[in-house]
């Protein structure tokens, strides 16, 4: 095994990288800022070199590889192809496979088993995809994107991106063969694993005790005393509900290592596995916790304001008006809880836990709810001043009118934008039910049975 410290690339050494997508552009600039030569291979030499620096040799495939023993393949899997042409300028050269799936198991095997399997002659290591293009090109990554994990069958060769990767400013993680590969593969694209359970149990927590408050306070009186308390469903209700789900979730969290002691006691060993349930339950705790706790924070900002609501209402003797306050208040709490989310996510330790699916989804799906419903508070605030003649002065309108304006825009932009996507969705699903009710069919006529 060669050491790691002999395997110190010198400065200057050339490294190729085929495809000139984002992901090579990045790897380019990183590449050349910490002292390396750049050869960039491309279908379209003449076209792509325009988004590289001019010191890059951006050329043919066939010319690019032939000018490094290292060789970064930043295309995605489907066009894994055309290496068949390249296969004997491969031979016994590193070939880096930085490629993600979509989707985690997408395919049978893993895109760097597969290159390997394409290519045997050459050898593959698979590393640096937990690095967003966009954390490549940062001069000094401070949180999590500087991890990268590595494997290879070849020890030497990963030594060598190993180091490759350490002088980059990045820090290599040795994750042994290329076995390991499927799994760095799904590290990037996985969305809150440890959080599908807590996250379920909170939802069928809320939805049981909101129903519960539902029927006791509102349809009871309505129904026995004619007593119409619907008002209180943006506030009250939602105020009833998040404490109990709350104390409810903290409870479980605790009632795990109870059930995980008796069990012990039962059985008299602490050696014996417990049950698949308990043990899932028990990794939970942390995101229960967690989620306790937001829950219960969002309580404390909705009965801060109960007192001042109480008050209010007496004023407001009209039903509509109530309403209309009552869910403007609920849904600025709801935008603040999530803006804390957002803002708790930003953290550098924080986001260091997250992949990008993740902090993506925080950042962006989150962040595009919590500036809808900021919007639905401000809408509701004063949609009826909107109305008044007195509201306007030189025909200028209330000044939250005004700042409305953009975010309306910008969430109508984004609905537009999600438009294709739900009718491709829609299209699948119709496409699937077509299938589905082919296969019925099919398997109606030859009488066999369908369900299994
Ligand atoms: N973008 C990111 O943040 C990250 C990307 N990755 C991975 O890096 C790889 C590249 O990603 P990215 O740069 O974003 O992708 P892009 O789609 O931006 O670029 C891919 C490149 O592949 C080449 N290409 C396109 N079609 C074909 C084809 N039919 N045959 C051969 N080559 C083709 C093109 O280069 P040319 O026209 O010059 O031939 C193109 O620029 C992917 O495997 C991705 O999973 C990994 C981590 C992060
Ligand atoms: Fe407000």
């Amino acid at each position: 095994m060669k050491n790691p410290e002999t395997a110190r690339l010198p400065a200057r050494s050339t490294v190729a990288i085929l495809g000139s997508g984002d992901f090579s552009k990045c790897l380019t600039i990183r590449l050349l800022r910490c002292g390396f030569h750049v050869v960039v291979g491309s279908r379209h030499p003449k076209l792509a070199s325009q988004s590289f620096p001019h010191v890059v040799d951006v050329t043919h495939h066939e010319d690019a590889v032939g000018k490094a023993s290292i060789v970064f393949l930043a295309i995605r899997r489907e066009h894994y192809s055309i290496l068949w042409d390249l296969k004997h300028l491969l031979e016994g050269k590193i070939l880096v496979d930085v490629s993600n799936n979509r989707r985690v198991n997408q395919y049978p095997e893993s895109n760097a088993e597969y290159l390997a399997s394409l290519l045997p002659d050459s050898i593959a290591v698979k590393g640096f995809n937990v690095i967003s293009a966009w954390a490549m090109q940062q001069s000094c990554p401070k949180d999590a994107s500087t991890q990268v994990f590595i494997c290879s069958d070849s020890v030497e060769a990963r030594h060598q991106i190993m180091e490759l990767a350490r002088q980059l400013n990045f820090l290599p993680v040795d994750m042994g063969t290329l076995s390991s590969s499927r799994d760095i593969e799904n590290i990037p694209i996985q969305l809150f694993p440890g959080w599908k359970g807590p996250v379920l149990a909170a939802v069928a927590l809320s939805i049981f005790f909101f129903a519960y408050a539902f029927v006791r306070d509102i349809i009871h009186p309505y129904v026995k005393y004619k007593q119409s308390d619907f008002y209180k469903i943006p506030i009250e209700m939602v105020n009833r509900t998040l404490p109990t789900v709350a104390i409810t979730l903290l409870a479980l969290v605790y009632l795990a290592g109870q059930l995980a002691a008796a069990h012990q006691l039962y059985y008299g060993t602490k050696y014996r596995h417990f049950p698949h349930w308990l043990e899932g339950w028990l990794q939970s705790r942390k995101q229960l916790g967690l989620l306790s706790f937001f829950l219960a924070a969002v309580h404390v900002a909705y009965s801060l304001c109960l007192p001042m609501r109480r008050s209010e209402r007496y004023l407001l003797l009209n039903t509509e008006e109530v309403w209309r306050v009552e869910m403007y208040v609920s849904f600025g709490i709801m935008s603040l809880g999530l803006l804390s989310l957002l803002a708790i996510t930003s953290i550098p330790s924080v986001h260091s836990t997250l992949n990008w699916r993740e902090f993506s989804f925080i950042q962006s799906t989150l962040g595009y709810i919590a500036l809808l419903i900021a919007t639905f508070h401000g809408l509701l605030f004063g949609w009826k001043r909107a109305f008044e003649e007195d509201a306007y002065r030189f025909y200028l309108p209330p000044s939250f009118m005004v700042a409305l304006a953009l975010p309306v825009c910008v969430i109508l932009g984004k609905v537009l934008m999600l438009l294709p996507c739900v009718a491709r969705k829609l299209h699948r699903i119709r496409r699937g039910l077509d299938t589905n009710i082919q296969l019925y069919l099919n398997g109606y006529k030859n009488n066999m049975p369908l369900i299994v």
